[in-house]
């Protein structure tokens, strides 16, 4: 069997979410819980020409680098019965046909300790992916986010949002990447609307 049937065989599964996902699941899930893995940090260096962004125009949306100091926090979404074929199915085609990401399996550590470390499916993208964009000054990539938008909506939307879910869910995490991005495109913006 391949491992993605062996993983929609299974009557429960943990996806975990980090980007979009966090504020926008949009597949039906028995529970969820803020949470975090580890190895890897978060990063506005994926490419997006579907969601938030076009060919011409690509966005910028996250993605996880491999860092054994770092982690990277998020929500865990559990799903059991028929949710995990369904999930399975779009995450699919949002995640892997539209965003070029592939799934791969991480411990996740709830953020209460009520449990012990489970193994999660999430979706990264990794350098080797043709829409990689690499590091940029939080300048670069926030004058990107200010004025990309794409199928999906607006990538400052997308960025906002994230921004907005570490502030309220995990507010000892001091996400300096996420939020220099956030101060830099909202400084653009604020140009943008001066200068209109
Ligand atoms: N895989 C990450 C990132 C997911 C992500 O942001 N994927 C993009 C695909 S490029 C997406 O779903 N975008 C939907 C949207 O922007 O609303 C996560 O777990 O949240």
């Amino acid at each position: 069997m391949k491992p993605q049937d062996v993983i929609a065989s299974k009557s429960s599964l943990w996806i975990f979410g980090y980007g979009s996902l966090v504020w926008k699941p949009d597949f039906k899930y028995k529970r969820s819980k803020v949470g975090y893995i580890q190895g890897y940090k978060r990063r506005f260096w994926h490419g997006d020409n579907f969601h938030r962004g076009n060919d011409e125009l690509p966005g910028r949306v996250v993605t996880l680098i491999e860092d054994d100091d770092a982690s990277t926090w998020g929500v865990a979404f559990e799903v059991t019965g028929s949710q995990v074929e369904e999930s399975l199915k779009y995450l699919n085609v949002r995640e892997t046909v539209c965003g070029g990401y592939k799934t791969q399996m991480v411990d996740f550590f709830a953020e209460d300790g009520s449990q012990p470390p489970v193994q999660a499916l999430l979706y990264i993208a990794t350098t080797d992916n043709p829409l990689y964009l690499g590091p940029a000054s939080p300048e670069e990539i926030g004058t990107q986010i200010a004025i990309c938008r794409g199928k999906t909506g607006h990538n400052l939307e997308y960025l906002l949002r994230l921004a907005e879910f570490m502030r309220k869910s995990c507010p000892q995490v001091e996400d300096s990447h996420l939020f220099s991005i956030e101060a830099a495109a909202l400084t653009v913006v604020s140009y943008l609307v001066a200068a209109q």
